[in-house]
């Protein structure tokens, strides 16, 4: 279903609680540590993201035997078994990983964007390892043929690690599994670092041990526990709440199950929000924000640790008029879509530019203007139109295009839109 949606917000008050879905991110690796423990490992609180419950249900008919052959996003030729995870780039990375060693031939395919984006690191990684992927069209590219017969050729990997941190996560969460572990020495700058961390304490949770000294990350091979690993709501999620306190008048939302304690990194968005006014009280088993107007003052905001914040961080900025200079926008060149030419796009509608000069983006406010309609294109990219939801507080009409891309991470986004208070219609 491709549907554009209207958004309209009568008054600039925002009071509601909101009960967030699983971690994406968190999730996926559970799924991908209960498969590799045959079972051992239990996971709760599953995801609704779309991407987590397709890897759901590629893993767990894989666990319960049926070999994925009557599911919907695997489908069987006469040899060959085709797994397309559609546009979930950690369910691709991951799984590139997982069925290197499961012994099974797939093809291993993905949404016309999943094609453009790059896998070479994370292929020669599990080639030097002892796996057998070729590719399917372009290398360096999803599709892949990921074929059985893996022989662990070297126990000690050195990966580039300023391209994405999934190749990284996809190499430790087989780790355990090799026949002789995993010495990875990671080279240059590591991206996204605390999605890094996130996989070694989950690992850790499902009873296996890391070394992490200077650049190497060492696993021995290991059996996971009997345990279950609980699923946390999706502090990325929660950003687009943050945005909504920022940009309303007086704001009190309540996010269940949210801790300061996350493994997420994403939870930093309570620090980077706290310039913009809103407080964060973790209280009752979960987050308390409220809008306390106070003058912006920071004037830099380093994504690195955090690339899925960038596009919330950057609308809020920019409909606060706030001329802010972004640093970390590396990656985002190469994720659902190429966020930074989006999110010039789409300024660009309220005068706003996203000035790049080399690594450092510069907001530039001085055309910007607030009109009476905006219509908003989302690039099959969900965070494209939850960053830009907020806007309705300031612009009397915004247009949503193709609203149904939340489903990838966020699918009660608009429904629970509206339960603050916000009127989501069709055009
Ligand atoms: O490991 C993960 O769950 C993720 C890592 C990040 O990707 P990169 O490491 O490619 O920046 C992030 O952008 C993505 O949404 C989820
Ligand atoms: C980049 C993202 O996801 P993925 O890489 O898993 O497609 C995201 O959710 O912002």
């Amino acid at each position: 279903m491709k549907q554009n949606i209207i958004l309209r917000k009568n008054s600039k008050n925002v009071n509601a609680t909101i009960q967030l879905t699983g971690s994406k991110s968190e999730c996926n690796r559970a799924l991908v540590i209960e498969a590799l423990s045959e079972g051992r490992v239990k996971v709760t609180n599953v995801s609704d993201a779309a991407d987590a419950v397709l890897l759901a249900g590629i893993l767990r008919s894989e666990l319960s035997g049926v070999g994925g052959q009557n599911s919907e996003p695997t489908t069987q030729n006469s040899q060959l078994t085709t797994v397309n995870i559609g546009p979930a780039g950690t369910a691709m990375r991951f799984l590139t990983a997982y069925y290197a060693i499961s012994g099974e031939e797939v093809i291993l395919t993905g949404s016309e964007r999943m094609k453009q984006r790059p896998i070479g690191i994370l292929v020669d990684a599990l080639c030097a390892l002892g796996a057998n992927i070729d590719y399917e069209e372009q290398d360096g590219y999803p599709p892949l043929n990921i074929k059985g017969g893996f022989e662990q050729k070297t126990d000690l990997i050195s990966i580039q690690g300023n391209i994405s941190s999934q190749y990284i996560t996809a190499l430790l969460l087989i780790a355990a599994r090799l026949p002789n572990g995993l010495k990875l020495q990671i080279e240059g700058e590591l991206t996204s670092r605390p999605y890094v961390e996130m996989t070694l304490s989950m690992l850790q949770q499902a009873g296996i041990q890391h070394q992490w000294e200077d650049n190497i990350i060492s696993i021995a091979p290991q059996e996971f526990a009997e345990t279950s690993i609980w699923v946390e709501p999706d502090w990325s999620a929660a950003s687009y709440w943050y945005a909504i306190a920022a940009l309303s008048d007086e704001a009190e939302l309540f996010l269940p199950g949210l801790t300061s304690y996350s493994l997420q990194g994403d939870s930093v968005i309570g620090e980077i929000m706290a310039n913009f006014g809103i407080t964060s009280q973790f209280k009752d088993g979960g987050v308390y924000l409220k809008k306390e107007p106070k003058p912006i003052v920071r004037k830099v905001f380093d994504m690195i640790k955090c690339p899925d914040l960038a596009q919330t961080v950057v609308v809020v900025c920019a409909a606060l008029g706030h001329e802010a200079t972004f640093t970390g926008l590396e990656t985002l060149k190469i994720k659902e879509t190429d966020r930074i030419a989006a999110l010039q796009n789409e300024l660009g509608k309220m005068g706003v530019k996203l000035i790049e000069k080399g690594l450092v983006y510069k907001l530039d406010c001085r055309e910007k203007f607030i009109p009476q309609k905006m219509k908003i294109a989302t690039y099959e990219d969900h965070r494209m139109a939850m960053a830009f939801a907020p806007l309705a507080l300031i612009i009397p009409e915004l247009e949503v295009e193709e609203a149904q891309v939340v489903e990838k991470s966020y699918p009660a986004f608009w429904t629970d839109l509206e339960k603050a208070g916000f009127e989501v219609e069709a055009p």
